[in-house]
């Protein structure tokens, strides 16, 4: 990079390279032009009123290139599916979700461009519920012209990526409840789970296709399973009986019902004695107390990611232990707080 002066009238389309102030009767108004300022011919008269008649420019070399540039080019490698890129501002491009879904980072790759030298990719927690326009990431460069093989480093390591920063769309599922408990059943005690469940089904748009009642057996729960499979059911939640009591029997009946248990046990509070498993590519859900008792549950981290799509894994669920211990705020803001926002798998 070489500077040069130059006057005025010929720095159209060059690169501004140092800030220069307004001082308006000896009273300092801030920066009027900022270095790395691209100079329009527009500006050529506010220059001359500042009493600018030369400038200094960049002389940009071979194998270089200026940070507006190297922001978009980063913006863009990086934007995936889902993601749009706003234009550069000394060189930071932001990028916005073009739909509500839930929120993609390649860890691997997002580890690799910040690695790299001059730039930085800074991103919102992986697999987060985000809103359409919703600020996900932000990128820059470091100094004001750089390397252009820093930049196509960055855009190989996205191009190796599925995206680096991308967005799935939520789908909406057909969905069976099945809710537990003789007390229930029995009409001795007033469902309060399945209410629960149906908002928040209804919040994510998904049909909930029947509420079925079992009591505490796990014959009877295996054939409600069943029944909601022949419904058509694309997810299912199972309610109670999923601790330690005689008459938990919820895990047994999900096990009975020929559905692979995937994990019974999950590092989030609340949300510790949950069953995550499958019945072929149906996920079954056994969702304990906590999810009625508790606004916000390992149901809410998990969900996002079936309407999304996903398969959970073991490993998924394992994977939340960090950040998987909600702080039980008096005033909830999830999903803008910790829970679930840990080293949130890749
Ligand atoms: N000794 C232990 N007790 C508990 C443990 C434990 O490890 N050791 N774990 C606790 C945790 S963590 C949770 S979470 C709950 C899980 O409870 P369950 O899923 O087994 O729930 P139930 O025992 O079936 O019910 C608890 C409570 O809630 C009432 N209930 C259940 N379903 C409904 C419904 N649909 N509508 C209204 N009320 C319902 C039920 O009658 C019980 O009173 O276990 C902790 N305990
Ligand atoms: O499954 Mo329980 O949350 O730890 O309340």
């Amino acid at each position: 990079m070489k500077t040069e002066i130059i006057k005025i009238q010929d720095a159209v389309g060059r690169i501004l390279c140092h800030d220069i102030t307004k001082i308006v009767k000896d009273e300092f108004k801030g920066t009027a032009f900022k270095k790395g300022h691209v100079i329009k011919s527009g500006d050529i008269d506010e220059f001359l009123r500042l009493g600018k008649e030369h400038v200094f420019v960049l002389e940009l070399e071979p194998g270089e290139i200026h940070e507006d540039e190297a922001g978009t080019r980063l913006g863009n490698a990086a934007a995936g599916c889902g993601v749009s890129c706003s234009p550069p501002k000394e060189s930071r491009v932001n990028l916005y979700a073009k739909y509500d879904g839930l929120l993609k980072i390649d860890l691997t790759a997002l580890e690799e461009i910040n690695d790299l030298p001059d730039v930085i990719l800074s991103t919102l927690s992986n697999n987060t519920q985000v809103s359409k326009g919703e600020m996900l990431a932000g990128t820059k460069v470091i100094p004001l012209v750089v390397p252009e093989q820093v930049i196509s480093s960055a855009e190989k390591a996205a191009a190796a990526s599925m995206g680096v920063v991308k967005v799935l769309p939520f789908l909406k599922k057909k969905v069976g409840i099945i809710v537990t408990g003789s007390e229930v059943f029995k009409g001795r005690i007033t469902d309060a789970f399945g209410p629960v469940l149906n908002n928040k089904m209804e919040y994510w748009g998904s049909e909930v296709l029947d509420i079925i009642y079992s009591p505490d057996d796990a014959g009877k729960i295996a054939e409600s399973i069943k029944h909601c499979i022949k419904m058509g059911a694309e997810i299912i939640l199972v309610t109670g009986g999923m601790s330690v009591d005689p008459d938990d029997v919820t895990p047994s009946g999900i096990r009975e019902s020929g559905a692979e248990i995937i994990k019974y046990g999950a590092p989030a509070l609340p949300g510790a004695m949950f069953l995550m498993a499958y019945h072929g590519d149906i996920p079954v859900m056994g969702i304990p107390a906590c999810g009625m008792y508790f606004k916000i549950t390992i149901l809410d981290l998990l969900l996002p990611r079936l309407l999304a799509g996903e398969k959970i894994t073991r490993r998924d669920i394992v994977k939340l232990a960090h950040g998987g211990l909600c702080r039980s705020c008096e005033g909830c803001r999830f999903p803008n707080c910790s829970f679930g926002k840990g080293a949130s798998g890749s």
